[in-house]
């Protein structure tokens, strides 16, 4: 008697290439549209499922938890953070969590250089000005950004993300500094030219640009507080490419509308997708739609990892991409 197929519920509609090798391996169960799901919808998927793939936009915490049926018992996130879910709860109840970590590390970091240069190039305005259609011809002294090579760039969060931005910076000539909760081991951080700075304040005071890299966990949160972004050099820019939490939004907007900051390039924000409006209204900030892993590439990769920890959870083995409450 063959083993009954998993029941898989997907909450987001995922690259097509994914839904059908997944809809081969198990019973899946698709959103008829892209719509994120309610917290109803999710209870109720909770219930019937053996596995559940939720995405970023689905906050899987203890109540809801809590009235998961006896059946589920992986969680096989798609996405590399985390930060959704309550994964000691999680675990508690039996119920196994897995992400996506590595397939999205080299398009992130292409993002968050992109965002450093759209800052400190002024791309935006330039393609504004074109959009417009009043260009009137070029000027010695229009449009006119900062270098990025030369310049200090401060990566908060040295793990794969952080260190292939620092690979990307360098390759820009730019001076590559971090700050991190463990040291790197020496060979690697000679590899990539990075110094390290064991005070986040002294590193903050000092770059010419910021870039967060780290998770969000309860120990990162704020961790760009106020007082840590008064520090930072009013010539200096901020980029983010990692969670919004991370970083004091209303403190941070304050700063920019004030001067006190030379720009941002947030890719993140601290409440999803509700945005300060303040934060919009500023030519020295750019904002994008949480894209930083948005490549279709890296989009089917990262289904074909959530494919695998299903599969091989299925086969009674430990996810390889299993998250262990000590990792976070
Ligand atoms: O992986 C992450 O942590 C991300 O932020 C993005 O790459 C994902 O697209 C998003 O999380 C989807 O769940």
């Amino acid at each position: 008697m063959p083993e009954p197929r998993l029941t898989v519920v997907v909450t987001r509609r995922l690259p097509e290439a994914v839904e059908t090798r997944m809809s081969e391996l198990f019973d899946v169960r698709l959103r008829p549209d892209d719509t994120p799901m309610s917290r109803e919808d999710l209870a109720e998927a909770m219930q019937g499922a053996d596995v559940l793939v939720p995405t970023i936009t689905d906050m899987i915490d203890a109540p809801l938890l809590a009235q998961a049926g006896e059946r589920l018992k992986l969680i096989a996130n798609f996405g590399a953070g985390v930060d959704n879910i309550d994964v000691q709860t999680a675990r508690q109840r039996g119920i196994l969590v897995s992400n996506t970590p590595g397939v999205l590390t080299e398009d992130t970091a292409d993002m968050t250089m992109a965002l450093i240069l759209a800052v400190r190039r002024r791309i935006p305005e330039g393609l504004a000005v074109m959009q417009r259609g009043n260009w009137e011809g070029w000027s010695p002294t229009a449009n006119l950004g900062r270098r990025v090579g030369g310049q200090r760039l401060g990566i908060l969060g040295m793990g794969r993300i952080g260190q292939a931005v620092a690979r990307r910076a360098a390759a820009f000539g730019m001076q590559v500094h971090y700050h991190n909760r463990r040291r790197l081991r020496p060979e690697i951080e000679e590899a990539l030219g990075a110094t390290f700075w064991e005070s986040l304040d002294q590193m903050v005071a000092r770059m010419d640009i910021l870039s967060i890299n780290c998770p969000h966990t309860p120990s990162t949160f704020h961790l760009m507080n106020a007082r840590r972004l008064k520090l930072m050099k009013p010539s200096a820019v901020i980029v983010n490419t990692s969670r919004g939490e991370v970083i004091d939004e209303n403190a941070l907007t304050r700063m920019l509308r004030a001067g006190e900051l030379a720009g941002a390039g947030l890719d993140v924000f601290e409440h999803g997708h509700e945005i300060n409006p303040r934060l919009g209204e500023l030519d020295n900030v750019v904002l994008l739609p949480h894209m930083g892993s948005a490549t279709l590439e890296g989009r089917i990769e990262m289904g074909e990892k959530v494919l695998i920890n299903i599969k091989t959870f299925a086969d009674g083995h430990r996810p390889p991409d299993l998250v262990v409450p000590s990792m976070l």
